[in-house]
């Protein structure tokens, strides 16, 4: 395992180098009492719900919370979970045009996770779901606690794992084939870690009309207002 190999800056978003992919990582993205008072915000007024999901036919509580909000009639399922998809809140709606003027890109959809201490995570997984095309932008915020964010290929054993520590106000951007060949992790911390939330924005296309290269479009290609 490689140690955390990007420092990051507040510079906007800068390319992390992995092959077979697009990373880029923004540290700072908001100030420390923005995340905080986000944070707090979100903890109180999110519908945060605690799943079961079968893994082997057996059940599962998720090591999270998790809730889901985007536009109208969106619907993203996803680990076989379809979480009903609140209508976006004027907090919410505001980080996603900020997200969306650093990604150059449209979200419809996002997704929150509570880790609520360092005994929360989520497993090995590819945000893959054919409704998310073939070159899905998934950009990533974080508030709260630094958790370690692991990346690993799918089939290349010569590239080692790589760690990213995702600390309060950073902004990751999963991009172009990221998601075809990696799998990413958030595992349990050693640590005691106070909670984190993660935001994952996605734009959701409905399955009759993903389009062939959903790439990140450049920002002057953003139009309406959502
Ligand atoms: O919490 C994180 O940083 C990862 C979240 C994630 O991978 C997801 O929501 O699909
Ligand atoms: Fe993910």
């Amino acid at each position: 395992m490689t140690p955390d190999l990007f420092a990051g800056t507040d510079r906007g978003l800068e390319s992390l180098p992995l092959p077979d992919g697009d990373l880029r990582f923004q540290r700072n993205f908001y100030p420390a009492a923005t995340c905080s008072a986000l944070q707090r915000g979100l903890i109180d007024d999110t519908a945060w719900r605690h799943e079961q999901l079968t893994l082997f036919g057996k059940r599962h509580w998720q090591p999270r919370l998790v809730a889901a909000h985007g536009d109208t009639g969106v619907i993203y399922t996803y680990s076989g979970l379809t979480l009903p998809m609140q209508p976006w809140t004027p907090a919410l709606r505001q980080i996603r045009d900020d997200v969306e003027h650093a990604a150059g890109c449209r979200f419809n959809t996002v997704l929150l996770n509570l880790y609520r201490d360092q005994h929360d995570s989520m497993g090995w997984h590819s945000d893959d779901e054919s409704v998310l095309g073939d070159a899905p932008v998934i950009a990533s915020l974080s508030l709260g606690a630094t958790r370690l964010f692991q990346l690993r290929h799918k089939n290349r054993r010569d590239l080692n794992t790589v760690s990213l520590a995702l600390d309060d106000g950073s902004l990751l951007l999963m991009a172009g084939s990221t998601q075809r060949f990696w799998k990413h992790a958030l595992g349990k911390s050693r640590q005691h870690c106070e909670a984190r939330i993660n935001l994952t924005f996605r734009q959701v296309f409905s399955d009759a009309c993903v389009p062939a290269h959903s790439g990140a479009r450049p920002a002057h290609a953003i139009n309406g207002d959502g």
